[in-house]
């Protein structure tokens, strides 16, 4: 881990990693638009199909503004205002002019280009794809910059500890948490107490969440302001999900399409909806939509017809019934009328525009928990707002610069993570440094007292629990009572019945929470156009071992299936395709956990190459989201050539 001494090279250091890293991005979409076709990368939500381009005029700063449009409505999309896209009649090559999204409605996309415009995006059956998802670098950039406001966080990323101050644990806290093991009530309360920063470190199942959750309460019920962040979507819904069970008021920002359903209710568009302010907006927006109908009846005051002439000079010529420079006065008289129009629709438009600033602006105000990505924390929205404190969950998950994106917008910082299950996802072999998170930075350099670790783990089987903690957790993890035990036997309805294939059965047994099944038959494969892996006899193995434990009565949402290739997830997904069972990848099951867990490990080659399996934390995190049952599929000659599989393999077949 690199060590700054000046906040000035943290800075300069951290803006050059995060320009490879857009580098690498664009690269990746590049090769995607290769890869795929058109229709295929639409699916993914990076690109739109059958636009037709039309001229929006000039907007700040003198650029060229393109509105593509498709009448029949855009599908769902991950291109955001901010980001870098390009138009094409086909397939783009990359070298298309560069626009930047400035808006978005359901049927239009808003694009600004510093030139003028290739003429080729006025036209139809137009294609958009998006080039760099841009403004999470920006925001990353931006952050990095109001560093300078922020002393005391300067001083822990230089590790200078100067500010190690003796806390004192607040007598009069109360903490509702007769749920609570006494190790978590007293992170809470050192969290509490810290004048700046406290992390706290939960390993799998340990109710790291669980604890961020109730001390967000404290924090509440003590009047604060707090904002609350994760990586991704998911680990935002999982923690507010539990800060609703903890009736704590909060509103969720970001695009309500990638928000759990259920938890729809909280985000600011729908609390919006019931605003008074927002409902007088709406209805002016419907008189702008009658106004501009209206307009359609007269001539455009255009550059074409005006010749010259100013707004106020076409108003007088139509009173005075006159005509001008060969333009009749019937069409300067049409042209004064639409410019009335106009200016109706202007004056409308900046009251709805204010109406719907001060809806969103009191909403956010009154609200004392926040939740979002650490991306979106960088939005707009919460542009002029501080909090008390800043909260981020799975902070182990963020490079450095994008945890900085909410911390500064705070004054006091919660970090929970675990720094042995996924680091951040980094695309530039030059970035690498950036998966090193900053939750490691201050692991390594602040003093004890700003850290603690959490010791009781609420899922696993002991003995699915072993091998994680001896390799990852130096078997500092215990297993509560209420599940050390457990098998799929406690499971109410579960019996295991006998299955036609003797081997099958004997996995499905359980008594044991720990199986390893060889599989040596398969190869792996690859596609031409991938670079990702599948194993057939995985799948069907899979497949039986599914079925046997289906028939064992255990419910579909009780089993998750798991597997490290994208390749192999999406064909597990079209042989279960009517298993109702959750199949994702590694990365994907990160934060969740089932009764039972079948992981496919799909490697399997003479030459003993394992790819990015060797990535420890990959491996710690798919064998600690199971409860009662484990079972990993794989071929023994091929992952035995690493020594922690190896270990791994030996490890379950003692037991
Ligand atoms: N004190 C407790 N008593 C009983 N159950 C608990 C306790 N703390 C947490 N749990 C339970 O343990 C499970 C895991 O909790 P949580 O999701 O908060 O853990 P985590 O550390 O965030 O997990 P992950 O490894 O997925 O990141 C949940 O079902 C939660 O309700």
């Amino acid at each position: 881990m690199k060590r700054f001494t000046d906040i000035t090279k943290y800075q300069v250091y951290f803006e050059g990693l995060i320009q490879e890293e857009r580098k690498a991005e664009m690269d990746f979409h590049l090769n995607e638009i290769l890869l795929l076709t058109g229709r295929q990368r639409e699916q993914k939500g990076r690109a739109l199909l059958t636009l037709s381009g039309r001229d929006a005029g000039t907007g700040i700063g003198g650029v060229y503004l393109v509105k593509l449009v498709r009448g029949s409505g855009l599908p769902d999309n991950e291109i955001s205002n901010g980001d870098v896209v390009i138009v094409s009649k086909d397939k783009p090559t990359g070298k298309e002019e560069q626009a930047t999204v400035v808006g978005k409605t359901k049927r239009s996309i808003t694009i600004a280009y510093n030139k003028v415009p290739p003429y080729l995006v006025y036209g139809k059956n137009l294609r958009l794809d998006l080039f760099s998802n841009d403004i999470t670098f920006q925001r990353m950039i931006d952050a990095i910059k109001q560093l300078n406001q922020l002393p005391i966080l300067q001083e822990y990323i230089k590790a200078n500890i100067a500010f190690n101050q003796e806390k004192v644990i607040d007598p009069n806290l109360t903490i509702d948490g007769a749920f609570l093991n006494p190790k978590q009530m007293n992170i809470i309360q050192k969290a509490f107490a810290s004048n700046d920063i406290f992390l706290i470190h939960g390993p799998p199942g340990t109710g790291k969440t669980t604890t961020l959750s109730y001390l967000i309460k404290s924090f509440f019920e003590s009047g604060k302001k707090i904002l609350v962040t994760a990586p991704s979507n998911t680990a935002v819904d999982n923690i507010l999900e539990k800060l609703q069970a903890l009736k704590i008021p909060s509103t969720r920002i970001g695009n309500p399409v990638r928000m759990d359903e259920d938890l729809l209710n909280l985000s600011l568009d729908v609390q919006l909806q019931d605003h008074p302010d927002y409902q007088q907006a709406n209805g002016i927006w419907n008189k702008i939509q009658i106004l501009k109908k209206e307009q359609d009846d007269y001539i455009p005051a255009s550059g074409q017809n005006r010749r010259g002439l100013s707004d106020q000079k076409i108003v007088q010529l139509a009173s005075a019934k006159k005509s001008y420079r060969g333009i009749q006065n019937s069409k300067i008289r049409k042209m004064a009328r639409w410019i009335k129009i106009q200016q109706e629709i202007n004056r409308n438009y900046e009251e709805a525009q204010a109406l719907q600033t001060q809806a969103i602006e009191s909403i956010l105000e009154k609200s004392a928990v926040i939740c979002s990505t650490n991306s979106t924390a960088g939005s707009e929205l919460l542009k002029d707002i501080i909090f008390d404190i800043v909260c981020i969950d799975e902070a182990t998950q963020s490079t450095e610069p994008e945890a900085l994106i909410p911390l500064v917008k705070g004054r006091k910082w919660v970090l929970a993570g675990d720094h042995q299950q996924l680091p951040p996802t980094v695309k530039a072999r030059e970035a690498s440094s950036l998966s090193i998170s900053l939750f490691e930075r201050f692991q390594q350099e602040l003093p004890e007292d700003r850290i603690d670790i959490l010791t009781i783990q609420y899922r696993m089987h002991q003995e699915i629990m072993r091998f994680s903690n001896d390799r990852f957790y130096q078997n500092q993890l215990k297993a509560h009572p209420s599940v050390k035990h457990h098998t799929l036997l406690d499971l109410p309805g579960f019996e295991s019945f006998p299955y036609i294939n003797p081997k099958i059965e004997e996995v499905v047994k359980a008594t044991k929470p720990i199986v390893f099944i060889p599989c040596t038959e398969g190869l792996e494969e690859q596609l031409a156009d991938s670079y990702s892996f599948f194993n057939q006899a995985e799948i069907q193995l899979t497949k039986e071992i599914t079925d046997a434990l289906l028939s064992s009565r255990l419910f579909p949402a009780d089993i998750g299936i798991i597997s490290p290739y994208d390749q192999q997830v999406s064909r597990l997904k079209s042989a279960l395709r009517d298993y109702h069972i959750e199949i994702k990848s590694i990365d994907g099951f990160q934060g969740r956990e089932k009764e039972v867990i079948i992981i496919s490990l799909v490697r399997s080659n003479q030459e003993g190459n394992i790819g990015f399996l060797r990535d420890y934390r990959r491996l710690n995190v798919a064998l600690t989201r199971a409860k009662r049952k484990l079972v990993i599929i794989g071929n023994p000659k091929t992952l035995e050539s690493d020594p922690t599989y190896k270990a791994l393999i030996e490890n379950i077949s003692i037991q």
